[in-house]
């Protein structure tokens, strides 16, 4: 049939449609752009909300860390411990604590580590040999020392990095800090003398701690030093400044990239951003600028007996000797070993002063040694001194300078575990962050009797508790500093009690506590990797006679 398109009729019909299409048109362009944004803006809550249901039903049912005891919402998301760690600032390790009181030696502690307090388990988490050990990718957010040894993620460039450095800690070569150690305890015993001279004759000793272990470890690591201990109030706003980066840790984990801003904007920026941080920045080029200097020195002999020396003639490839990672290593190095020792020195000192008995016990041992008090004792002397040493191993176990989970991953073998009071078994899968803390496990009390007291007798009296130890970790990625640190502890400790003695009314050198309260001014009260004391504190003090 054919159609006239000239009729009334299909000429009104062809209007009707024009009309019809041209309203529906307008509704489309009133109406569709919110539609479609409406419909998208909806599948997309819903994509979200269907990733979040998903990933917290795998959190808290299907993952294989599901049947680990813990609190629910720590397994489900890390928003649990940033409430603890960045809210309250460095609190989480007193809720571990908690969390193990109330569920036991496993716990879960954020949605992918599990944590132990059970001292028998320590050299399974942290192996000599056997099998490898891994850090999480995200360690180095924390420390802000992204190609050191201690962030290096893969075990078998940890093993090559640490390599390179091993020799440079040996026994044999610190013996050379023998003559560092004489010049810088000098130093220490004179400044001493002068502030008993003074007004005032109050010490913050963890100032002077803190000077004394940068200089030793930077003159150690690069062959000169800032020279704090030159300084009237021995640098201390170089050390808040440090401390400020630490205090950031928490929040570096939390937030991609600030890091990055931290460690890698220009200086005029971030002194105008975080101004807290200047003086880090600056001691930061300085170790840059060191690097650079010491590996393009003509002289052959300026890169020898620094830690440079082992890196760059190593098998290592080139990539691994470039300027920003020795300044890194450098960094580390110089971050681990100066506030750890001053801390360590700090509490042993407390310890010794608040425990009469055992500084008789001491000063006893240094007078049967028969050194002259009038000289530096060496690693040598130092070294034949059992009591001195379980003095230092006390005060480490009490207060561990690095108090933070100390984080490996098992990356082939899987780990198990049997927890012996409710007798059920555990299979962690390899690849899973494992955890233990050396506060819990010295405070536990199946490994240390009457832990929380100072008792240093008990390493003479039962050598084997050291099994118990993890104050400078354990295993293939434990403390490299260690032996210098105890020497070096020991030399300080040692020279300022063949001089001083305690205060009980006598004329002479003597020492007193002032205004120190171990809970608030000595205990751990935040965990920022290292430990802070509580808010307002002053630290050790001691009132200095001569
Ligand atoms: C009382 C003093 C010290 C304590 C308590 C201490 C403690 C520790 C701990 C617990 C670790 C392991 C950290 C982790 O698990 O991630 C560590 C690693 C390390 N420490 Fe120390 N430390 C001290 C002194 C020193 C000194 C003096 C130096 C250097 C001169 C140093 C250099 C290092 C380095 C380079 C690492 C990384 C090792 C690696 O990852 O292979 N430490 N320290």
């Amino acid at each position: 049939m054919s159609v006239d398109s000239s009729t009334p009729l299909f000429q009104s019909l062809l209007k009707g449609t024009e009309l019809s299409f041209t309203r529906l048109q307008q509704d489309y362009e009133q109406y569709a752009p919110d539609n479609w944004r409406k419909t998208a803006f909806t599948l997309f809550a819903a994509a979200i909300l269907t990733h979040f249901i998903s990933v917290a039903i795998w959190r808290l049912y299907l993952s294989p860390l599901a049947k680990i005891p813990g609190p629910k919402l720590a397994g489900l998301t890390f928003l649990y411990e940033a409430y603890y760690e960045v809210i309250l600032g460095g609190q989480y390790f007193k809720r571990v604590a908690e969390m193990h009181e109330q569920y036991g030696p496993i716990v879960r502690v954020t949605p992918d580590e599990v944590h132990w307090n059970d001292p028998e388990f320590i050299d399974t988490i942290y192996p000599t040999t056997g099998r490898k050990t891994n850090k999480p990718e995200w360690f180095s957010k924390r420390t802000g020392t992204p190609d050191s040894i201690v962030s290096t993620p893969g075990h078998d460039l940890h093993r090559r990095r640490r390599n390179a450095l091993n020799s440079f800690f040996s026994v044999a070569s610190i013996r050379r800090l023998d003559i560092v150690m004489k010049e810088y305890t000098e130093k220490m015993l004179n400044r001493m003398e002068k502030i008993s001279k003074s007004n005032n004759q109050v010490l913050q000793f963890h100032h002077m701690f803190k000077a004394c272990a940068s200089d030793v470890i930077t003159i150690y690591a690069f062959g000169e030093c800032f020279g704090f201990m030159e300084l009237e109030d021995f640098g201390w706003s170089f050390f808040e400044s440090t401390d400020e980066f630490f205090f950031l840790t928490h929040l570096f984990f939390l937030i991609p990239g600030l890091v990055q801003i931290a460690q890698n904007a220009p200086a005029w920026i971030l002194k105008k951003i975080i101004p807290a941080l200047g003086e880090l920045r600056d001691r930061q080029d300085w170790w840059l600028n060191k690097v650079r200097e010491i590996r393009t020195s003509p002289n052959p002999e300026r890169v020898k007996s620094t830690i440079f020396e082992g890196i760059i003639n190593s098998p290592l490839p080139a990539s691994e000797k470039e300027d920003q990672r020795l300044a890194s290593e450098a960094q580390l190095v110089v971050f681990a070993g100066e506030g750890t020792t001053a801390y360590s020195l700090t509490c042993a000192l407390y310890h010794l002063l608040d425990n009469p008995t055992d500084l008789a016990t001491l000063k006893a041992e240094l007078k049967a040694s028969n050194l002259d008090p009038t000289k530096i004792p060496s690693i040598n002397d130092v070294e034949a001194l059992p009591f001195l040493n379980a003095v230092i191993q006390e005060a480490v176990r009490l207060h561990p300078g690095v108090m933070a989970r100390q984080v490996r991953i098992s990356p082939e073998t899987p780990i198990l575990y049997t927890d012996k009071q409710s007798g059920k078994d555990y299979v962690i899968p390899p690849g899973t962050i494992t955890s233990m803390s050396p506060l819990d496990t010295h405070m536990n009390e199946s490994a240390f009797e009457n832990a929380y007291a100072f008792k240093p007798e008990r390493w003479i009296e039962n050598p084997l508790l050291t099994r118990y130890f993890h104050g400078f970790s354990k295993g293939t990625r434990g403390c490299v500093g260690m032996t210098l640190a105890r020497r070096e502890m020991a030399i300080i400790l040692a020279s300022i009690f063949l001089k001083y003695d305690l205060y009980t009314g006598q004329s002479g050198p003597t020492l007193e506590l002032y205004d120190t309260d171990r809970a608030r001014d000595i205990d751990a009260n935040s965990d920022y990797i290292i430990p802070v004391p509580a808010k307002g504190s002053k630290g050790l003090q001691v009132l200095i006679r001569n």
